[in-house]
C-alpha cells in the first residue's frame, strides 16, 4: 500500500503530531508506504513529495506549523468536471499511489469528500483553528488557538484596567465564533461578539459603559467575521485569498472608534492575527492529533475509504463525509445565551 499525505487550507497546530502519528502507524505498523507532498495540492501538481517514515517524522510533535507546508492551491480550477477528476487519478497512477490523507478542515474536506464521491480512496483528517468542522466534536489546532487567545486577554486586561480603557481583541475563526467564545468565557471577557449572533452598536457600548459604572474596563472580544446588526458583510481587507475568498480582518479596529465616540471611552484594539495559528501546540491537540493520525492509518488498512477521523466524545471515529461537509458547525444558541446574560 502506498499512501500520498496532503495538507491544505491554513496551518493549525498539530498537523505535524498527526503526520508523525499516522506515518508511525502506516509504515511501522502496517507496512505501507507514504510519501508527503510539498504545500498542498501545489506539491501534487509539481511532483515535489518527500518520503516518509520514522525518521523524518521524528521529534515533530511539539513542533508548530506543518513541515511538509500548506497552502490554498486548488486541486482544480473550480467548478469540478470529469477531466479534472481523470487528470487527477492519472497523476495518483503516476504517483504509485493506492489513496490519499488529506489534512485540512471544511474547504479541505469538501475536496475530499467530491474525490471519494469520483471513487478516489481518500481519508480525511480533520484540523482547523476555527473548530467549524462538523462531523467532529473539535479539530486539533483549535485549543492551541484558544489558549493563545486567553493569554492576549489576560494581558490586555491588566493594560486596560491601568488605563481605564475598554480594549477590544479580535480573534480568527471565519465565519464561526467558536475561538472568540472559548478565549472569551476563559477570559472572563465582558462581551463576545459571533458572527452568529448580530447586535447593534448602541447594546456594544451599552455593555462597555455599565462595566464603566460598575467600576471596572470592559474586554470585548470580537470574531473577525462578525457584523454589526444590520450589516450584510464582514469586514475585510487585504484583497482574495488563495481560493478567491475575501481576506477576513479589520472589525476591531472599525468597532474601537465608534465605542469610543459614543461612550466617552478611550478604546484601543488589538488584532491577534496568525499569532493565534503559530507555535506549539497545546498537549491537548498533540494527543488528538496523533489519535486522528493513528486512525487514519487504520481506516487505509481497513479500506474504510471515504471517512474522515472524528472525534466524538472521548473516541476518534470514522465519520462519512456526507457527515461533514456542506454545512458549517457554528455556535449554537444555547451556547450564546450562556454567555450573553453576564455581558456588560
Ligand atoms: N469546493 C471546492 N472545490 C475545489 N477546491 C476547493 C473547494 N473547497 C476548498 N477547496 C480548496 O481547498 C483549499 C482549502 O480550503 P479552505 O481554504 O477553506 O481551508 P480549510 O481546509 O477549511 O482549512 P482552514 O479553514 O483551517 O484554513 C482552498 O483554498 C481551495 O483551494
Ligand atoms: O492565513 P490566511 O490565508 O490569511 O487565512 C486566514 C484565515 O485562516 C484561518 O486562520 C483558518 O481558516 C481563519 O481563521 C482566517 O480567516
Ligand atoms: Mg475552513
Amino acid at each position: 500500500m502506498r499512501i500520498g499525505v496532503l495538507c491544505s487550507g491554513g496551518d493549525s497546530p498539530g498537523m505535524n503530531a498527526a503526520i508523525r502519528g499516522a506515518v508511525l502507524r502506516g509504515v511501522d505498523v502496517h507496512g505501507f508506504e507514504m510519501i508527503g507532498f510539498v504545500d498542498g495540492w501545489r506539491g501534487f501538481h509539481d511532483g515535489e513529495f518527500v518520503e516518509l517514515d520514522r525518521p523524518t517524522v521524528r521529534g515533530l510533535s511539539p513542533l508548530g506549523g506543518v513541515f511538509l507546508g500548506t497552502s490554498r492551491v486548488p486541486p482544480w480550477e473550480a467548478p469540478v468536471t470529469a477531466e479534472a477528476i481523470a487528470g487527477l487519478t492519472q497523476k495518483l497512477d503516476a504517483y504509485g499511489l493506492d489513496g490519499l490523507m488529506l489534512i485540512g478542515g471544511n474547504g479541505t474536506q469538501t475536496v475530499s469528500s467530491i474525490l471519494a464521491e469520483h471513487g478516489v480512496n481518500v481519508v480525511g483528517l480533520p484540523k482547523t483553528i476555527d473548530n467549524d468542522l462538523a462531523g467532529t466534536d473539535y479539530t486539533f489546532g483549535f485549543d492551541t488557538a484558544v489558549s493563545i487567545a486567553a493569554e492576549a486577554i489576560d494581558r490586555l486586561r491588566t493594560t486596560g484596567d491601568s488605563h481605564r480603557r475598554c480594549m477590544v481583541l479580535e480573534v480568527m475563526g471565519r465565519d464561526a465564533g467558536w475561538i472568540a467564545l472559548h478565549a472569551g468565557m476563559a477570559g472572563g471577557a465582558q462581551a463576545m461578539l459571533l458572527p452568529e449572533f448580530p447586535e447593534s452598536l448602541e447594546q456594544v457600548c451599552a455593555w462597555v459603559a455599565n462595566v464603566r459604572d460598575r467600576g471596572r474596563s470592559a474586554l470585548i472580544v470580537v470574531a473577525e467575521g462578525f457584523k454589526l446588526e444590520g450589516s450584510d458583510d464582514a469586514v475585510t481587507r487585504d484583497g482574495l485569498d488563495g481560493f478567491g475568498r475575501p481576506r477576513l480582518g479589520g472589525v476591531a479596529d472599525m468597532l474601537a472608534p465608534l465605542i469610543e465616540e459614543r461612550t466617552g471611552i478611550e478604546t484601543r484594539s488589538t488584532v491577534l492575527g496568525h499569532v493565534q495559528r503559530g507555535g506549539s501546540p497545546t498537549a491537548f491537540d498533540r494527543v488528538l492529533a496523533t489519535r486522528s493520525g493513528i486512525a487514519a492509518a487504520d481506516a487505509v488498512l481497513a479500506g474504510d475509504w471515504g471517512k474522515m477521523a472524528g472525534l466524538r466524545g472521548d473516541r476518534i471515529e470514522l465519520v462519512p463525509f456526507s457527515d461533514a461537509v456542506g454545512k458549517l458547525k457554528t455556535v449554537p444558541e444555547s451556547r450564546y445565551a450562556e454567555v450573553r446574560l453576564n455581558f456588560g
